[in-house]
């Protein structure tokens, strides 16, 4: 298959992510805390040093939710029927969301525990 342009590379992977935003609830949910995020690096004045760290943590748990839901998805086509196998895949794909997720709330409230008390 010939390589698509660069500038059509790029609008494939926004593409991708639209696709997230429209159908996958535990991204919307994860955006909907990014943007909590986003407000409260605002309006508490984070340092630039603990803004890095907040949203490399937010942008961990997004890409982290996009890598499971593309093994989801490649798991649902290989295999529609129940496979322990499969279980064992999505289970694991998932449990790197979690990681990321317990990563992100640890590193959130070292944070903001500064800035409110
Ligand atoms: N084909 C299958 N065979 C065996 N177990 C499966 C199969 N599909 C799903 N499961 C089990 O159900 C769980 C949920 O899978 P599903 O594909 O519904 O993901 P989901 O509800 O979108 O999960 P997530 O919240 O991680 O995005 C999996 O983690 C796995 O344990």
């Amino acid at each position: 298959m010939r390589k698509p342009p660069l500038h059509i590379s790029f609008l494939n992977s926004f593409r991708g992510i639209f696709l997230m935003i429209t159908t996958e609830r535990n991204f919307q949910i994860e955006l909907f805390a990014f943007f909590i995020n986003l407000f409260l690096i605002f309006y508490l004045q984070l340092s630039a040093l603990d803004t890095v760290f907040i949203l490399i943590v937010s942008f961990g748990v997004l890409s982290a939710e996009i890598f499971n839901t593309a093994i989801e998805k490649i798991c649902d086509l290989i295999q529609p029927e129940f496979d322990k196998r499969i279980g064992f895949i999505k289970d694991i794909a998932a449990g790197a969301v979690i990681l990321m997720s317990l990563l992100s709330i640890a590193i959130g409230i070292l944070v903001y525990w500064k800035y409110i008390f």
